[in-house]
């Protein structure tokens, strides 16, 4: 049978493919700009006849439309790898939880760990000559999730770049069982970022000085790694590549001006090697079938050993509040999950290992709630509930508006006094006084 044929017999709609779903199941929906569309709403109509359906997302850019089936728990339930806003605005509804993990050890989770899948879905890419679709921009850990799922069906969206890669990037048609056309096909993008504050400028710029010529990059999600991005993209920086496991926009604009080249890359020279992608059309345009960039599956790409090999690698990630011991929250205010640990671990930890390399969490030094009250983002000691991303003794740079420090190899007092310097000024005073009740504190000037 030639794989036209194969096709044309697997070609089926959303709503009959949605029916191989049954009470009980384990259901998996992709993630990011490749969680099914076409099958999600399907599933919305379909899954009020269902019970217990266990169904797993992460990095949605739309909320999924079974999000708002009534009595939704009566249903399902909704187990995501990384918050967004919607599993934030929906998590008081109790259908949802989050899945802690270190995105490198993923793949491993799907293949040694959890249950197996009983219905795998994902958006690919239209079929090549040799039988084979994309996952497009979010390859990661499809593979794996593939790898023992009893059901596989796939969303054919023709806009979704083909992204080439190294291994594990596509899925052969033999492995298929049903294929839904996307009728009215687009490419979910990333919400457009705010504009940047000069409190992000003030930040960012202190970490461009830090990066040399010939470093490897990688940035995180969120506002200030794109601030960081933007800057590099108008810098006369040069030969720098890019190791990362978000691909974001602001990659393009230094490739296209050719501040990105990779020649200096000691591992995979030349290639913007990456986990998945996540951002606007520009960019998903330029990473179709684009043989200057590699989807890598994510326990390769974010493995720290891997990471560690290359040279100046650097790592630019946000946190969301951070306490005077140097413990880092990425992910949480309090008990309220934000959005997920992603590959923010792997990086830090790579990142050290690399010759020359740097690994910097980065914040606003104050956070300014609902009702425009402002709360200092280094704490005496995180709140309850909050996580640790980052434990203390991996946390190296540290950066806010009012400086930089580095806090590898230093004592508890010096770290105290190092986070106090570059808190708000109006937090100096009552941080002080926290951390000479917590016994760490003294004006020693010791690290
Ligand atoms: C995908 C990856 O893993 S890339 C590799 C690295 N991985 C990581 O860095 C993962 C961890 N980091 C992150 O998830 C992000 O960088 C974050 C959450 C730290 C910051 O992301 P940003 O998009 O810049 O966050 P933003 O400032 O828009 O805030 C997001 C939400 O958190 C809330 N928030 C942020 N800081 C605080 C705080 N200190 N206290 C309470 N709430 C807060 C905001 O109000 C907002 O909530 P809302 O949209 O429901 O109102
Ligand atoms: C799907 C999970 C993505 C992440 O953890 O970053």
């Amino acid at each position: 049978m030639s794989f036209q044929e194969e096709y044309a017999q697997k070609l089926t709609t959303a709503d009959k493919a949605v029916q191989a779903v049954k009470s009980g199941d384990w259901v998996d929906y992709g993630f990011n700009c490749g969680t099914v569309h076409d099958l999600d709403i399907a599933l919305a109509k379909y899954i009020p006849n269902l019970k217990d359906v266990k169904v797993r997302v992460g990095i949605e850019m739309e909320t999924p439309k079974i999000f708002d089936v009534p009595d939704a728990q009566d249903h399902f339930s909704v187990y995501s790898w990384f918050y967004t806003g919607s599993e934030r605005h929906y998590a008081s509804k109790r259908f949802i939880t989050t899945v802690p993990h270190r995105f490198s050890e993923m793949p491993g989770y799907y293949r040694n760990e959890l249950p197996p899948i009983d219905v795998a879905m994902c958006q690919v890419s239209p079929m090549d000559k040799h039988g084979y679709f994309s996952f497009g921009p979010s390859g990661a850990m499809q593979y794996s999730v593939f790898q023992r799922a009893k059901h596989i069906i796939v969303e054919v969206n023709p806009k979704l770049p083909r992204c080439l890669g190294g291994y594990q990037e596509s899925v052969p048609i033999s492995k298929v069982d049903a294929i839904v056309e996307m009728q009215d096909p687009y490419v979910r993008c990333m919400p457009d970022s705010k504009p940047s504050t000069e409190v992000d400028l003030a930040v960012a710029k202190q970490i461009v000085k830090m990066i040399p010529n010939g470093a490897c990059l990688q940035l995180g999600i969120g506002g200030m790694p794109n601030t960081v991005g933007s800057l590099l993209a108008e810098s006369d920086l040069k030969d720098l590549g890019v190791h990362t496991e978000m691909y974001v926009d602001a990659y393009v604009k230094m490739a296209e001006r050719g501040i990105i080249n990779g020649r200096k890359k000691n591992v995979n020279p030349g290639m913007q090697v990456y986990a998945f992608a996540s951002g606007h059309q520009e960019m998903y345009d330029y990473l179709d079938d684009n043989a200057s960039c590699m989807a890598m599956p994510v326990d390769y790409v974010n493995d720290p050993r891997i990471i560690g090999q290359h040279d100046n690698m650097i790592s630019i990630n946000n946190i969301v509040n951070i306490d005077l011991y140097g413990q880092a929250n990425g992910e949480s205010s309090g008990f309220r999950q934000i959005s997920g640990a992603g590959g923010q671990l792997d990086f830090v930890l790579g990142a050290y290992l690399s010759h020359g390399g740097k690994s910097f969490l980065c914040c606003s030094s104050t956070f300014m709630d609902k009702q425009g009250k402002a709360h200092s983002r280094i704490l005496p000691v995180l709140e309850p509930g909050s996580i640790t991303t980052d434990t203390r003794p991996n946390t190296q740079y540290v950066v806010t508006e009012f400086g930089m420090v580095n806090l590898k190899g230093v004592s508890a007092w010096g770290r105290a006094e190092r986070l106090i310097s570059i808190a708000h000024p109006d937090f100096r005073e009552q941080l002080i006084k926290a951390a000479e009740k917590q016994g760490i504190w003294r004006r020693s000037n010791k690290i």
